[in-house]
């Protein structure tokens, strides 16, 4: 559950990094103070940042350069890759086609998913069904983001084996069944500055994605520098604002995670309002369970919060399905 946090914790994920292949990793006595203070940061915020992950800044930077320019691009260029229902839900929407608890959100985006082939997953599946939309201006924009999913995707591998170890007491309780084959979620978010979105009052109170849950495990949050725009809820209702701070990622937990910890780990509310008046971009992966995972609490976690089992079993892809259904106008 989460608490009365007033800022977010940075921690050094260094040691799980370079254990990452080591058999004896759960021995080492780095890897266990990692492990001790991401169980603590999970518990008390659902929200943390880490440093000495290994993903290189230059790329990191490199993925919001190209974002900034795809969005600087005319409407007409950028609707060559409109998100439909019938492209799986992928590609680009407008700003405000998202909505958020009925309001719509003053973003753009690109969003993209992992591949899911015709049939693969039966009608479960079928609403995502698809490849995603690149576009072809920015050229390598396609090739540099896919880059940037697999270096997120083993980083995120790397997290969990850590969660995991607080959580289940094995580095691969999240693999297998759960999330041997993880799904991954990407969006490209832009949010336009207080001035230049077309038809505003500059009151700056319009929101830029509303208060909302992320959806699966652990989400990886690339923001732009400079601008202060990222706000979580801590437990009396406070919005604790979560700066960038170069070379880190905030990451934070999604519901399955919340459900599979039996609620030791909360997935925190969000929201973002960019009150500056230069555009903001923001790439957020979501490292998610298998499309197909029926994931519950694990019984250990249950046993730790006095043997009362908090939520039932939910199946991801269901969970996606329903979000992104109800997602756009
Ligand atoms: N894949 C994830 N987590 N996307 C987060 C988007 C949050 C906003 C969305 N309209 C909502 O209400 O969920
Ligand atoms: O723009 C951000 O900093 C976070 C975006 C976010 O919360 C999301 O896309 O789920
Ligand atoms: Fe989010």
């Amino acid at each position: 559950m989460a608490t009365d946090f007033k800022s977010i914790p940075i921690i050094d994920i260094s040691p799980l990094v370079a254990k990452f292949r080591d058999p004896d990793m759960a021995q080492d006595p780095t890897v266990c103070e990692v492990v001790k203070e991401l169980d603590r940061a999970c518990r008390e915020a659902g929200f943390f940042y880490v440093k000495g992950h290994g993903i290189p800044d230059s790329l990191i930077k490199e993925v919001k350069s190209l974002t900034h320019k795809f969005f600087d691009l005319p409407y007409e260029e950028k609707l060559k890759i409109k998100m439909t229902a019938a492209a799986g839900y992928r590609g680009y929407q407008r700003l405000g086609e998202n909505i958020t608890k009925g309001i719509p959100d003053m973003h753009e985006a690109i969003d993209c998913y992992r591949e899911i082939k015709a049939g693969m997953y039966g009608d479960l599946g079928k609403p995502m069904e698809g490849c995603n939309q690149w576009p072809l201006d920015p050229p390598n924009f396609k090739q540099l983001m896919e880059e940037y999913i697999g270096l997120c995707t083993d980083l995120s591998r790397k997290i969990l084996r850590g969660i995991a170890l607080a959580l289940a007491g094995s580095v691969d309780a999240l693999e297998g069944e759960i999330a041997g084959d993880a799904f991954w979620v990407l969006r490209i978010i832009g949010y336009p500055g207080v001035s230049s979105a077309e038809g505003q009052d500059l009151t700056g109170n319009d929101i830029g994605c509303g208060a909302h849950t992320d959806y699966g495990l652990l989400t990886l949050v690339n923001q732009d520098d400079g601008i202060t725009a990222l706000q979580v809820r801590n437990l009396s209702g406070e919005w604790i604002s979560a700066p960038p701070i170069p070379g880190t990622f905030v990451c934070n937990i999604g519901d399955m995670l919340k459900i599979w910890s039996n609620g030791l780990y909360d997935s925190t509310l969000h929201r973002v309002i960019n009150n500056y008046p230069k555009y903001r971009v923001c790439i957020a992966y979501f490292y998610e369970p298998n499309f197909d995972a029926a994931v519950e609490p694990l019984e250990i976690c249950i046993k730790r919060s006095g043997g009362i089992r908090k939520a039932g079993k939910a199946v991801y892809g269901e969970h996606l399905v329903g979000k992104v259904q109800t997602n756009f106008v």
